[in-house]
């Protein structure tokens, strides 16, 4: 039976699909569309993993295994919404609501001590960070802002803050020592199987992974990231901070590279408190308080110490900050700094967020201030200094005026640095790390150090053939310049440029313009046409697929909800995510605090009319183009009337967003002569929609301005959520009678 498969997700979209849902299954029914739900929140993703901990009527199926094999069949039409991909301080969150509701799971063993909390941890730790959407993402990704979009932002410019010259604001990065300057990569000319073993300076190997299975034509590329000249570098980037007067701003992603960066964050915590755990460093050890974990954490369990150790050391930690550089804040109405919680600062919307806020943070006052935003490794953090330059030399962008920058992303099969957790170490001790073939010679070596970060990354050949072709055909459907971001000198790059240069034959290219620059070179290559209103696509990797379709959302549409995101499925099925942004957990804030939701549901509206297109061709089914058609048109409506949310309570928010959707929907359907059954089912609808309109959106606004309860937040009460997202009687009854 086809069906769309609506994923159940965290936070802000989890709340926004309880009422977006009800109106997309009541619209689809009458057309042979089966629309299934498949749970993959965080909450549920815990309990699918631990049924023998729990009572039979607590236990969950594990929808994610099923959607993960279900993206590698043709038939798979997916739509995908943000989730939370769970730093560790998150996790325990979650569980201790679970706990708290009744479900009997372990806690989450920082340091396992035995066998069983071993398995424990490593069951959790499949759950933690990024554990969505690598699954899922069984091919390349193409994000774009549709021309709808991008028109309505031209005439309804979003704030940009002005630029000066004489900005303090600039990217701190190693440029030696990091991964980019260790990097080494070949590609495999046979199938092999490898392991990755640490040869200790007294002559001892420890196997650090048993085996990795690699494919002809695969390019394999490990670097390493020595903990000392990162130390260097922090301590000198808390120093340089302090006497320029900046803010110290580390921007990472922590969930994604959920091995790596978590370290590196941990280091982070130790050049900014330096002082702090050099007096206290055994005492919160033996507290079992890891400084990757974040300031939040650490001051979290010092509530476990005696009073006088945790004054004492509270204290120390408040000079610190008053005598340290000044600290962006998260939050700075709650003291919320970059440093509480790992996985408050991601950089694919941090950076962005502040460019666009004249390159300022916010500092402990609340006040913008110019930053020091440190990004360790100088992979593809020159492109953030690019872009910063080129705005202290021209200003902020204009969105009113701006070109834009569709990216096609090698994502497939857990592509380059977002698949390599799994063979990323912290090392023991001093030796030398090999990855080793089947045949026992030596692919790649690393001399290493106690405490350096190891990693091993990999990408097919199969994805790359596939991106290459995405590249090629959204070049020619567009008529627009595409530049691969690839730098020579850096070593897994050449390897890839050598097939890029191999592939694009392959192909018809005559009359395209397609390029190979660096990152650097192609940032100011893009940007010095977006400010002449030309658009550029971007075809680049896995990490800057992340950075970029943040980076350029944000800057010309305000921001990536408004982005329509396809994964053309390698084996011809479809992944339809929504948006290019997270979970937003401060809408969450708002909606309990005051009845409130300001998520933006375009991203949706855009996935689901594309999945309805893929559905109709697919199946052959004419209501779920008519229906796909007819979403697009009211989705360019929605825009031309202005129905996006609003940021102010008692205003339009994401329910009422909703409803004039579907109001706009059923419009629209009732004006075609394609489908006349759907046509005199929508007549009917849309009159009714007309007519109570103004009842509806009062009922909407009335339900706002006070505090709602879910009854939880990762696990919220279904009934509850359900309640407060659908408080409109008038509108549900509508729905009702489809
Ligand atoms: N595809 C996925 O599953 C993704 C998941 N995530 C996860 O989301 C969580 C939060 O990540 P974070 O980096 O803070 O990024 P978010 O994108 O969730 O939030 C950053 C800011 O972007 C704005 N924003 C994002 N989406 C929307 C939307 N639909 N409507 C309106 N505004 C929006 C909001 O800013 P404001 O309201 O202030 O304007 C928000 O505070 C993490 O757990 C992260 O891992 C992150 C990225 C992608
Ligand atoms: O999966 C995640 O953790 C985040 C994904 C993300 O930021 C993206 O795909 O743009
Ligand atoms: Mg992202």
């Amino acid at each position: 039976m086809p069906k769309i498969l609506y994923t159940k997700t965290d936070e802000a979209p989890a709340l926004a699909t309880e009422s977006f849902l009800p109106i997309v299954k009541a619209f689809t029914k009458t057309s042979g569309i089966t629309i299934e739900t498949k749970d993959i929140s965080l909450a549920t993703r815990i309990i699918s993993t631990f049924p023998d901990f729990l009572k039979e009527d607590q236990r969950a199926t594990n929808d994610l295994m099923e959607l993960g094999e279900m993206a590698k069949n043709p038939d798979a039409n997916i739509i995908k919404l943000p989730n939370i991909s769970a730093s560790i301080p998150q996790l325990k969150e979650a569980i201790e609501e679970l706990q708290d509701k009744g479900y009997d799971l372990p806690n989450y063993p920082d340091e396992p001590s035995n066998d069983t909390e071993k398995e424990i941890k490593s069951r959790y730790d499949k759950i933690k960070g990024s554990a969505v959407n690598p699954v899922l993402r069984e091919g390349n990704s193409d994000r774009r802002a549709p021309r709808a979009i991008k028109n309505y932002a031209k005439k309804n410019p979003h704030s940009m803050g002005a630029w000066s010259s004489d900005s303090k604001t600039h990217v701190a990065t190693m440029g030696s020592g990091d991964f980019r300057s260790n990097e080494k990569s070949i590609t495999l000319a046979n199938g092999t199987d490898v392991r990755i073993e640490l040869v200790q300076a007294n002559g001892e190997t420890s196997i650090l992974k048993e085996k990795v299975s690699l494919l002809e034509g695969e390019i394999i590329d490990a670097t390493v990231l020595s903990k000392k000249a990162l130390i260097a570098f922090l301590k000198e980037q808390v120093a340089d901070a302090r006497n320029s007067g900046v803010l110290f701003s580390l921007h990472m992603k922590a969930t994604m590279m959920k091995v790596s960066d978590p370290i590196i964050f941990g280091h982070a915590m130790e050049a900014y408190f330096e002082d702090v755990f050099a007096k206290h460093g055994a005492t919160l050890a033996a507290a079992g308080i890891n400084p990757n974990n974040g300031l939040e954490n650490l001051l979290d369990k010092l509530n476990e110490l005696p009073a006088d150790k945790k004054s004492e050391i509270e204290a120390d930690i408040k000079n610190a900050i008053a005598n340290g550089p000044d600290l962006a804040m998260v939050n700075s109405d709650k003291g919320i700094t970059n440093l509480h919680v790992p996985s408050d600062i991601i950089i694919d919307a941090s950076m962005p967020a502040m460019i666009r806020n004249s390159g300022q943070m916010w500092n402990a006052e609340g006040k913008p201030q110019d930053t020091k935003a440190v990004i360790p490794d100088s992979s593809y953090a020159g492109i953030y200094t690019a872009t910063i330059d080129f705005c202290k030399k021209h200003g902020a962008f204009d969105p009113t005026t701006m070109g834009t920058v569709p990216n096609v992303g090698l994502m497939a099969q857990k592509a380059e640095e977002y698949g390599s957790h799994d063979k990323t170490f912290e090392i023991a001790s001093n030796g030398t790390v090999r990855v080793v073939d089947a045949s026992g010679n030596t692919l790649i070596e690393h001399s290493v150090e106690q405490g350096d970060i190891w990693r091993m990354c990999q990408v097919k050949d199969a994805p790359i053939k596939d991106w290459v072709k995405l590249a090629v055909s959204r070049a020619r459907a567009s008529q627009t310049p595409a530049v691969f971001w690839l730098a020579e000198d850096r070593a897994h790059d050449s390897e890839l440029i050598k097939k890029v240069n191999a592939y694009l034959p392959e192909h018809d290219t005559a009359g395209l313009d397609i390029r190979i620059l660096s990152p650097i070179k192609a940032t100011e290559f893009t940007l010095e046409r977006i400010k002449e209103g030309k658009d550029t696509i971007s075809v680049s990797g896995n990490v800057l697929r992340d950075y970029l379709t943040d980076l350029f959302p944000i800057l010309e549409v305000g921001t990536s909800a408004k982005m329509l995101s396809i994964v053309p499925l390698m084996n011809g099925g479809g992944l339809f995510e929504t948006g290019a942004g997270g979970s937003a957990p401060k809408h969450v804030e708002q909606f309990t605090e005051e009845g409130h939701l300001r998520w933006d549901s375009l991203g949706e509206f855009l996935a689901l009319g594309v999945s309805l297109e893929f559905f109709g061709e697919k199946y052959n089914n004419l209501k779920a183009k008519v229906l796909g058609d007819a979403l697009d048109d009211a989705t360019e409506k929605f825009l031309l009337n202005d129905k996006s949310p609003s940021r102010k309570v008692k205003e339009l928010d994401t329910r009422g967003s909703h409803f004039y959707l579907a109001l706009y929907w059923a419009e629209s359907l009732a004006s075609q002569d394609i489908d006349l059954e759907l046509k005199a089912v929508f007549g009917k609808i849309s009159e009714e929609m007309k007519l109570k309109e103004s009842e509806i959106a009062a009922e909407l606004i009335e339900a706002q301005g006070q505090s709602q309860e879910l009854g939880g937040y990762y696990k919220p009460d279904a009934e509850k959520a359900a309640k407060a997202m659908r408080p409109s009687k008038t509108l549900n009854a509508v729905l009702n009678s489809l």
